[in-house]
């Protein structure tokens, strides 16, 4: 990797304290940062240096994986930290910092390489990239990256709007656009779990795949980010770019090589395969839900209208569900059930993939239909990562009465790095495989635009589910002959019984 300044707009913000310097410390720490590491920080409130890098040390240690000792390691990483004042809309804040930038170049001896992060709102993106441009401070004898931070656009229209003013600045192979779903090691497992495994490579298809789902629940609400939440809701903050993005992973097909450009464009050939919603059909295929007051953890919540900053009015999703069909022939009618959602029973982001049952149709004319249950793969992103394989075997103590058991991988260390180190690594080396490409980003902004547009004209209901549930009824109703696997229990500890339906429970013990 060649050494780099690291311009961070927005570092005195929240991302930035609580992914971004953990990041960083974090790879410096295994040795991952390649020659004196050199971070400008960036944000309109007057700091010094001294303030700034005592802002970094508290953030690392309420946020990092790892413990913060104080060690001659610990200073040198606070010391690579530099603050300059700097408002996006003032051209002279940018010359200022060029001159900032050069200044750290020459003293330690750095190639123009320059990573700018805009860990800022999204309206400030293109003006910045522009500035960067006008200012010089892109004009380089090295490398120049952008890394930018979602919401990417509101709808297509403004995507595509600021799609052309970032390109006006930056080619597409110096844009980053980060979706930390991408970052997250079980999602960058995939691929090989997929191709690497000769069982599971065979089975990938729509000869034994009955249904997909692929969720992602959390158990806190609006938090403090009521303003943006408001506005954005589950479609754009969730929908429109993690879970397409893990559809897109699930579904793939095995890339030729392993450039950036090969697995994107995988990826892009199953975004452009979903089948398009059409207008009149949004209402059949989605389902749109807000929290209503409930408990959680035996504690009551408020409904998300009485929540902080929420209109009491307000028809925001705080969840949203949607089966959908990827035409390919690999994948013809399996359909894809994916959901997010907050305020729901579990925190879990999880893909289930449920397989067909080809004896019980084949044989159920000649012998008894056996109650066979599905066999289950289950993908754990997280909070725990895991693997789980469902598969029906005779209990010798039940005259041999079928039951699911299951087998399973639990990864055991706890030390794995987090989606933005895996992520800030890759952009500093310039590997864009796990980072979203304009296209598909575009992709999935067309298909969702029925979507927002049937909220819009109040086409598409908005369901109340109470609080620490596994969301509103009408999402079941959406899976027809199937049902979401593995929800947890109404009345359950959470995290303590899965249901697998038309079985036993089964209880998961501590440590098991
Ligand atoms: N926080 C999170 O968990 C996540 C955030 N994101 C995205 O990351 C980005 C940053 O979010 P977050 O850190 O939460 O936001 P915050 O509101 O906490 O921070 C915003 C940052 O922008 C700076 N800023 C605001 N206006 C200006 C301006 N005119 N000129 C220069 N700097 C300015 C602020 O600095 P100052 O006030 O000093 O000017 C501050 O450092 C957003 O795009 C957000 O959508 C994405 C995923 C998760
Ligand atoms: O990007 C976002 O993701 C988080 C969920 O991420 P996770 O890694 O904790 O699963 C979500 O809470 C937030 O609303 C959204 O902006």
């Amino acid at each position: 990797m060649e050494s780099s300044t690291f311009v961070l707009f927005g570092a005195t913000g929240d991302l930035a304290k609580r992914k971004i310097f953990p990041a960083l410390y974090n790879l410096f720490t295994d040795g991952k940062l390649s020659g004196p590491l050199s971070v400008i920080g960036l944000g309109r409130r007057e700091l010094t240096n001294e303030t700034f890098q005592r802002q970094v040390l508290d953030s690392l240690r309420t946020f990092s994986r790892r413990p913060v000792e104080d060690t001659a390691a610990l200073q040198n990483f606070l010391q690579a930290f530099e603050y300059s004042v700097l408002d996006v809309g003032r051209p002279e804040d940018y010359v200022k910092l060029l001159g900032h930038v050069q200044r750290r170049e020459e003293k330690l001896g750095l190639p123009q390489n320059r990573m700018f992060y805009l860990s800022v709102g999204p309206e400030f993106f293109g003006e910045i990239a522009g500035n960067i441009n006008a200012s010089g401070l892109g004009n380089t004898k090295g490398w120049k990256r952008l890394i930018i931070e979602k919401p990417f656009g509101r709808d297509l229209q403004s995507a595509r709007v600021l799609n052309e003013s970032l390109s006006a600045a930056f080619a597409e192979e110096e844009i980053f656009r980060i979706d930390h779903f991408l970052g997250k090691p079980m999602v960058q497992n995939l691929e090989v779990l997929k191709y690497s495994n000769p069982v599971l490579r065979a089975l990938w298809q729509n000869r034994y795949i009955a249904n997909v789902q692929i969720t992602a629940s959390e158990t806190v609400g609006v938090e403090e980010r009521a303003g943006y939440y408001d506005k954005a809701g589950a479609l754009r903050d969730m929908f429109q770019n993690h879970m397409l993005q893990l559809l897109m992973m699930m579904a793939m097909q095995l890339p030729k090589g392993s450039t950036p450009e090969d697995v994107r464009s995988k990826k892009r050939h199953v975004i452009r395969s979903v089948r398009p919603l059409l207008p009149e059909e949004v209402a059949q295929h989605v389902v749109r839900g807000q929290y209503a007051a409930g408990e959680m953890r035996g504690q009551q919540v408020p409904a998300y209208t009485a929540e902080p900053g929420i209109a009491a009015t307000s028809q925001n999703e705080t969840y949203i569900a949607a089966r959908l069909w990827i035409e390919d022939p690999l994948w013809n009618d399996v359909p894809f059930y994916i959901r997010t959602g907050k305020r729901m029973k579990e925190k879990s982001t999880r893909i289930v993939i449920e397989f067909k049952e080809p004896f019980n149709d084949v044989h159920n004319k000649n012998r008894n239909k056996l109650p066979l249950d599905p066999n289950l793969l289950v993908i754990d992103i997280g909070p725990h990562e895991g693997i789980s394989l469902t598969l029906n075997t005779k209990n010798p103590l039940q005259h041999g009465k079928l039951e699911p058991v299951s087998i399973k991988h639990e990864p055991g260390n706890p030390d794995v790095p987090e989606a933005y180190e895996n992520l800030i690594y890759d952009a500093m080396l310039g590997d864009a495989t796990f980072f979203a490409h304009w296209e598909e980003v575009e992709l999935s902004w067309q298909w969702v635009q029925p979507i927002i547009e049937a909220t819009a004209d109040g086409s598409l209901p908005l369901h109340l589910y109470p609080a620490g549930s596994n969301g509103p009824a009408a999402a079941d109703q959406l899976l027809g002959e199937f049902h979401w696997w593995l929800d947890e229990p109404e009345n359950a500890e959470p995290a303590r019984v899965h249901r697998t339906a038309g079985i036993e429970p089964e209880v998961i013990r501590p440590g098991a």
